[in-house]
């Protein structure tokens, strides 16, 4: 998305990092309540190689293990081989305490079976209830490697080293877990065709800011949905990925999560996943017909067009601060539009991180300068759910939905109307 499209109304929310909005000086009130309302954090940046560090380690791979092979830790089930540049080993390494451990569900809330009907081989399932935010697995990979693979003596990419990996490095239990996967790139050297049908982004390790996917024996059995109900993320400090519900699951219900961007037409995705995983997609989106079909692309389209906003960008919270500030605007303006912004993300199952943070938080800035505490517990307890689901914490939300009145934002389009009499 081009960083020129026009900015959208939604996305005047102060960024300030992890910190709180900046309130403007007009409403200000004297006091400046304890709680935050979270709003989007800053990205993290991803750290580019240093001038000069990469560029003769980049002319091949070198291959690992983490955490690395040690006779104190002597469970090879939990090791991952690790294909990077020598940079990336090293920074990896080097970062204290680095892999920490981890914990997941136990007994475990899923089960990997046959998938049946439109569905190849298998998938994972539900075995339990399931909430919102809810850790469904957590898991190290199997395999982790960089994306970009460089050339050997004959000037093709040199797919030698991923043979290495599981072939050499790979304990013989881990081994027989990699060659187990799906494969549906028979033309392709096995290795190869199994990495290309499973890994999953974990974007970039320290020292290239190149991508980097991941393989996991339960992870990537998962299959893929247009309105998926769970997200992927992955962990670097624990070298872990992890699943978490995005919707209520119940028991015996199918995980999904999106192997591709969402808010393409339901033309374009299907396009790309016969391309790069060659099945069609049946989901709920894709079985829409006539106008709900049409309905649904359209406010993709909508969701995109958001997001093609720089989000990270120096927005401010100027149109909501000058709302509450100014009495003669009605009360309904900004919620109205959040509203339906959050019906649309909702709708589509397409809880794009930074957008839904950004509505929510737009949602209870709103609802707490019109008083509405119902309203902002009620925000507050839906973001605190998301955000969990997308980092593994309710990022301050929790915090919010307790004490909507000790916010920055409470009351103040009363103290504007109570400055402002006449209007
Ligand atoms: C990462 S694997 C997922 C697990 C796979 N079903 C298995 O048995 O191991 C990706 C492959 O699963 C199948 N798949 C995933 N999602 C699907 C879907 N929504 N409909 C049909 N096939 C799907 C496709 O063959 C795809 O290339």
């Amino acid at each position: 998305m081009s960083s020129g499209m026009r900015r959208g109304f939604l996305l005047s929310t102060t960024h300030t990092g992890r910190g709180g909005p900046a309130l403007g000086s007009r409403v200000t009130p004297k006091k400046i309540a304890e709680i935050k309302i979270p709003c989007h954090p800053e990205n993290q940046p991803e750290e580019a190689p240093a001038k000069g560090e990469t560029t003769d380690d980049m002319t091949h791979l070198v291959l690992t293990v983490v955490p690395p092979s040690s006779p104190l830790l002597p469970d090879p089930d939990m090791y991952s081989a690790l294909i990077s540049f020598k940079t990336q080993k090293e920074k990896l390494l080097a970062i204290p305490g680095f892999p920490t451990s981890f914990t997941t569900p136990s007994p475990p809330v899923y089960r990997v079976q046959r998938a049946g009907g439109r569905f190849q081989g298998l998938g994972m399932f539900a075995t339990q209830e399931v909430h919102i935010g809810d850790l469904i697995v957590r898991e190290r990979a199997l395999l982790i490697t960089t994306q970009y693979v460089p050339p050997g003596p004959d000037g093709r990419p040199n797919i030698h080293a991923f043979d290495v990996a599981v072939h050499q490095q790979m304990s013989a239990p881990r081994r027989a877990m990699y060659l187990a996967l799906s494969n549906i790139f028979p033309e392709l050297p096995q290795t190869l065709g199994i990495l290309n049908t499973n890994s999953l982004y974990i974007g970039a390790l320290p020292g290239y800011n190149g991508a980097c996917g991941g393989v996991f024996n339960d992870i990537s059995r998962i299959n893929h949905s247009c309105r998926p109900n769970a997200v992927f993320w992955w962990d670097l400090q624990s070298f872990s990925g992890q699943i978490r519900a995005l919707a209520p699951i119940r028991p015996g219900e199918q995980i999904f999560i999106t192997y591709i961007d969402m808010w393409p037409t339901r033309t374009v995705r299907q396009a790309t996943l016969l391309k790069k995983y060659r099945f069609r997609c049946a989901c709920g989106a894709c079985t829409l017909t006539g106008a709900y079909a049409q309905y649904s692309d359209l406010r993709r389209a909508f969701i995109a067009m958001q997001l093609g906003d720089d989000l990270d960008g120096s927005t401010t919270d100027a149109d909501l601060l000058a709302w509450a500030g100014n009495p003669a605007l009605p009360d309904t303006m900004l919620v109205n539009a959040a509203e339906l912004w959050l019906n649309w993300l909702l709708g589509e199952r397409e809880m794009e991180e930074r957008l839904s943070r950004v509505v929510f938080s737009r949602l209870c800035k709103a609802y707490a300068a019109l008083e509405d505490e119902e309203a902002v517990k009620k925000y507050a307890r839906q973001a605190a759910a998301y955000e969990t689901a997308w980092t593994g914490s309710d990022g301050g939300w929790l915090a919010v939905a307790a004490a909507p009145q000790e916010t920055a934002w409470w009351g103040l389009r009363r103290k504007a109307r109570e400055s402002n009499p006449s209007s």
